[in-house]
C-alpha cells in the first residue's frame, strides 16, 4: 500500500501528499501506538489505502520523530526562531525560553536575526557569537538589505520547518520575500480566541518551491513549563547539558550541589551569567506552574 504524509487536517479529513497529488482520506478509529491510542497528526507518514485518483483511507501511521501540541504537528524538523534587532527589541530572556521549549520538544533550532539593517554590526555579531558558541546555527536577516535571505532559503529546503517568534518580529515579511504568495496566518492566537469565531485550530503544511514544508501557524505559541521537570528544564540548556557530565551527582540541577561542573564553567566565565540568570528564571517559573498545577 502506499505512503504519504498528511499535510492539511480539516472537518474529519486528512489529506495526504504522495508524489504531487493530494488524497482526501478518512480513518478508521483511532491507530494503536505502543499502548495508547493515537489520532493522526498533521505531520505524520501514513499507510493509505487508495479508493479512487483523489481519495483514500488511512491505515497506519508511522513512528513520529517529534509531536507538537500548538500547533498540533508531528515529524517537525526545525523551528525557526525569528529575532528582530529592533521593533521588538532583541530579547535574550525571550530566546532562552524558546529555546528551552524547542530542546524539550526535540526540535532543532535555528535563530534567524531579522531587522538587521537596523542596528549595527556589533550589536548582531555580540548575539550571533554567543548563540553559536552554544550550538545554534544564527542568521542576521535583512528583507530590507536582503542579507541572510537565501541562507534562510537553504535552510527550509527539503525540511518541515515552523516558525515561531513574537508577533511583528517580521516572520510573514522574510517568509513573502522568498516565498511570494506564502502567508502565514498572525501569530496572535490569544486574539483570535478572543473574538471566538475561529476556535478549531487548524494546521497545514505548506508545500514551498524547491522542496521542503512550512507550518502556516507560527510553533510555540504558550510558553508556559507545561509537562516540565526540574531536570528537563535543566537539560534544555544546551550549554549546561554538555557539562551536566562531569557534575558529581547524577540529575544535577546545577543550583547548588557540591562539584558541579555548570557551576564551575559559569565561574571560569565559560557560561553566560545571563543564560544562568534566565535559568534561575525559568526554575521560578516552573515551580509557579506546578503549584499552580497541583492534581489535588
Ligand atoms: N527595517 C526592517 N523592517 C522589517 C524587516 N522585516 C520586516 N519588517 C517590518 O516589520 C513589520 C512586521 O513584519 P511582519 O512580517 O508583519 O511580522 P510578523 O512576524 O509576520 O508578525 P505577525 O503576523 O503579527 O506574527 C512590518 O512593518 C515589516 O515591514 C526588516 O528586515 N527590516
Ligand atoms: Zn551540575
Amino acid at each position: 500500500m502506499p505512503e504519504g504524509r498528511i499535510v492539511k487536517a480539516l472537518s474529519g479529513f486528512y489529506y495526504v501528499a504522495d508524489e504531487g497529488r493530494i488524497y482526501s482520506c478518512r480513518a478508521r478509529g483511532l491507530f494503536k501506538k505502543k499502548d495508547a491510542k493515537v489520532n493522526p497528526l498533521v505531520g505524520d507518514w501514513v499507510v493509505y489505502d487508495v479508493i479512487n485518483e483523489e481519495e483514500g483511507y488511512i491505515m497506519e501511521v508511522g513512528e513520529r520523530t517529534n509531536e507538537l501540541v500548538r500547533p498540533p504537528i508531528s515529524n517537525v524538523d526545525q523551528a525557526v526562531l525569528v529575532f528582530s534587532m529592533y521593533k521588538p527589541m532583541f530579547s535574550p530572556l525571550l530566546l532562552d525560553k524558546f529555546l528551552t521549549h524547542t530542546e524539550h520538544a526535540g526540535i532543532d533550532s535555528v535563530i534567524v536575526l531579522s531587522k538587521a539593517d537596523q542596528v549595527s554590526e556589533e550589536e548582531v555579531t555580540e548575539i550571533v557569537k554567543k548563540y553559536e558558541a552554544i550550538g545554534y546555527r544564527v542568521i542576521p536577516t535583512s528583507t530590507v538589505d536582503e542579507r541572510g535571505v537565501e541562507d534562510v532559503r537553504e535552510i527550509l529546503r527539503d525540511r518541515i520547518s515552523v516558525f515561531a517568534g513574537q508577533s511583528g518580529v517580521g516572520k510573514s515579511s522574510l517568509i513573502n520575500m522568498l516565498f511570494p504568495g506564502v502567508s502565514l496566518q498572525t501569530g496572535d492566537v490569544s486574539q483570535k480566541l478572543g473574538r471566538g469565531k475561529h476556535t478549531t485550530r487548524h494546521v497545514e503544511l505548506i508545500p514551498l518551491a524547491g522542496g521542503g514544508y512550512v507550518a502556516d501557524t507560527p510553533g510555540f505559541s504558550s510558553l508556559e513549563f507545561i509537562d516540565f521537570s526540574e531536570l528537563d528544564l535543566a537539560e534544555s540548556f544546551l550549554d549546561f547539558a554538555d557539562r551536566s557530565s562531569e557534575c558529581k551527582f547524577r540529575g544535577c540541577l546545577h543550583v547548588s550541589e557540591p562539584a558541579c561542573a555548570v557551576q564551575a564553567a559559569l565561574e571560569a566565565g565559560e557560561i553566560s551569567e545571563q543564560r544562568y540568570e534566565h535559568y534561575k528564571q525559568f526554575r521560578e517559573e516552573l515551580k509557579e506552574y506546578q503549584r499552580r498545577n497541583k492534581p489535588w
